[in-house]
């Protein structure tokens, strides 16, 4: 009987086998690290010393190819030197009984045991996915001809003395039919894995840009949809299951409505006809594009809405508020009762404010624009109350809004005065209770409502409105000017009194040709009796104002200071008609 015996595994065995191990040990976890820590801790970064390491080499082997080439080459190779290690190990000996008889290998595992590792460890090579596929197949084919150099040359005898399934064929011829089917047909499945990947790649490339193309336009979609309809209207029209021909309808409780129109457009001096349309249109595009910006930069909680524009008239509305619909704060339901509600008061305020700071725009429009244009003005109309919104229109839908205070706030605008915001007498009694001050205008004509009450809203010199507790500054401050106007024969009021003013200052045959100054209509209802004893009687100029404090003396070429600074402000606050 044959006798074997056991040598043990040589030094480079253990040597090959301990260095992978730890290899792996080491790798495994720190080529994973950073994925996990991510998809179970989150993108915040480790605090500890060691994990923040291991978290920064793990980042590293994810953006670095030498390092991944590096990790596939020593894990690759490895397993590859592990499964072969073992039959280059191996060793002949001698049988010693009977002592004649041939050499024998020892301490080697079945050859077919090592080819199938040998299949594994390409297998493996195969299977790093991020490494360049050229790479991968070079070192497959450098693997495959290692290996039959030890089929064939190195452990010939091995192999030689093998089992084979086919009868009579050299077992070697098998082994090495095993390998080279296991290569090719594993670089094929490469081949394809990759080909299947980088279509899946591009097509995911195109589906991304594909997104991004539909996002932009949802978002361009989005933003012409807003920029003809509220963002609240938008949504219902952006709704996929609402009916094309559905009507939409909403209706208000309370909204102000502004109409402003800009003046005095003496534009261009351009003769040629073409050159002064668009002329006048980069003038109209430019003012309107200004305007706009207000609607986006207002601090007010209460959005303001752009109608439209008709012409040069720029219509917006306050307190389309989709939460308001129907709103239950109404106090009342006919249309020239004030809306009592903070929120009513607050719409109306945003409003005004709204109208002041085009104003204030506008003047810095007219400071910066160039010779030839002469400047704009802005007469601006404002009402509040009950109003129907909706929109009309498939092709091109247009929102607009309907009713009382539309057509009021309209007549507002038509029948105020350049320069100035004229509201009605609803809107002004908001305003008043806001604590702001208005001036009453007096009776104006409005077609369809005959003669009703109407307000401006004066503005200080930086467009802000003024509150009523400073109405005795404001009006001190507007006497001043005025009169320093007059003396100065500025001609910024009305012609009829800056001529009669100039004349009736200097004592220039005044007494018979005006008797009377309407030079402001913020000032009504009370009589102003300059009196300096002298060249001006009160026969001369009966001024209108609406604050008694101002009975002061006034002498020739005198500005215009009032006797008694600190009036109570009473005396002023009643600027009703
Ligand atoms: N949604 C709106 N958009 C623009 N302007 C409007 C709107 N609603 C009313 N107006 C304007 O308000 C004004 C007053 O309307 P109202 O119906 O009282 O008078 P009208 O007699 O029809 O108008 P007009 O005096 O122009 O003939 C009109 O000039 C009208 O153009």
């Amino acid at each position: 009987m044959r006798c074997f015996r056991f040598y043990g595994f040589r030094w480079y065995t253990w040597t090959v086998f301990i260095f992978l191990f730890f290899a792996m040990i080491i790798l495994q976890p720190i080529t994973w690290f950073h994925f996990l820590w991510t998809k179970y801790i989150g993108v915040e970064e480790p605090r500890n010393k060691i994990l923040r390491s291991i978290y920064d080499n793990s980042a590293n082997i994810i953006k670095s190819v030498k390092i991944r080439t590096a990790i596939y080459l020593i894990v690759s190779l490895g397993l590859a030197a592990i499964s072969i290690v073992n039959v280059i190990g191996c060793t002949e000996v001698k049988i010693e009984d009977p002592p004649d008889s041939e050499t024998v290998l020892s301490n080697c595992v079945s050859s077919w045991h090592v080819t199938q590792c040998w299949g594994l460890a390409l297998l493996l090579n195969f299977l790093f996915s991020r490494v360049f596929f050229i790479f991968k197949w070079i070192v497959a084919g450098g693997m495959t001809c290692f290996y039959l150099y030890v089929v064939w040359d190195l452990k010939s005898t091995l192999f030689a003395i093998d089992a084979t399934w086919n009868v009579g064929l050299d077992p070697r011829i098998s082994h090495t039919l095993s390998v080279i089917i296991i290569t090719v047909s594993l670089y094929w499945i490469d081949r394809t894995t990759e080909y299947r990947n980088r279509l899946d790649n591009l097509w995911q490339i195109q589906l991304n840009e594909e997104q991004q193309e539909a996002e932009t336009m949802l978002k361009v979609n989005n933003m012409l949809l807003e920029n003809i309809l509220p963002a609240h209207v938008v949504q219902v029209y952006l709704n996929l299951h609402r009916s094309i021909d559905e009507l939409y309808y909403e209706n208000y409780d309370n909204v102000a409505v502004m109409f402003a129109s800009l003046t005095d457009y003496k534009l261009g001096m351009e003769t040629d006809a073409d050159m002064s349309d668009k002329f006048v249109l980069s003038i109209l595009d430019e003012v309107i594009s200004d305007f706009d910006r207000l609607l986006i930069t207002g601090s007010s909680i209460h959005k303001v809405e752009k109608i439209k524009v008709a012409g040069w008239t720029y219509m917006a509305a306050c307190g389309l508020d989709p939460n308001r619909r129907d709103s239950i704060d109404s106090s009342s339901n006919t249309s020239t009762i004030r809306g009592n509600s903070p929120y009513d008061k607050a719409v109306v305020l945003t409003m005004v404010e709204f109208a002041a700071a085009m104003m204030m725009q506008l003047r810095n429009f007219n400071r910066g624009s160039f010779q030839s244009f002469e400047g704009l003005n802005l007469r601006i109309g404002i009402s509040n109350g009950k109003v129907a919104a909706g929109v009309v229109g498939s092709l091109k839908p247009l929102y607009d809004i309907w009713g009382h205070a539309v057509n009021m706030a309209s007549r507002m605008d038509s029948t105020g005065e350049t320069g100035k915001i004229q509201v009605t007498e609803n809107t002004a009694l908001i305003l008043e209770e806001c604590g702001v001050l208005t001036a009453c205008r007096g009776e104006t004509f409005v077609k369809g409502a005959g003669y009703v009450k109407t307000y401006f809203v004066p503005l200080d010199d930086h467009f802000n409105l003024i509150k009523t507790e400073d109405s005795i500054l404001y009006y001190r401050k507007e006497n001043r000017n005025r009169y320093n106007n007059l003396i100065n024969g500025f001609d910024d009021v009305s012609d009829a009194t800056s001529v009669y003013s100039f004349n009736s200052l200097y004592g220039m045959s005044a007494a018979n040709d005006i008797t009377s100054i309407q030079a402001d209509n913020y000032f009504a209802s009370r009589s102003y009796e300059p009196n300096d004893g002298d060249s001006i009687t009160s026969s001369e100029l009966d001024y209108t104002t609406t604050d008694n404090a101002y009975n002061n003396d006034m002498t020739r070429n005198q500005t215009f200071e009032p006797a008694d600074s600190t009036s109570n402000s009473e005396d002023v606050e009643d600027t009703r008609c």
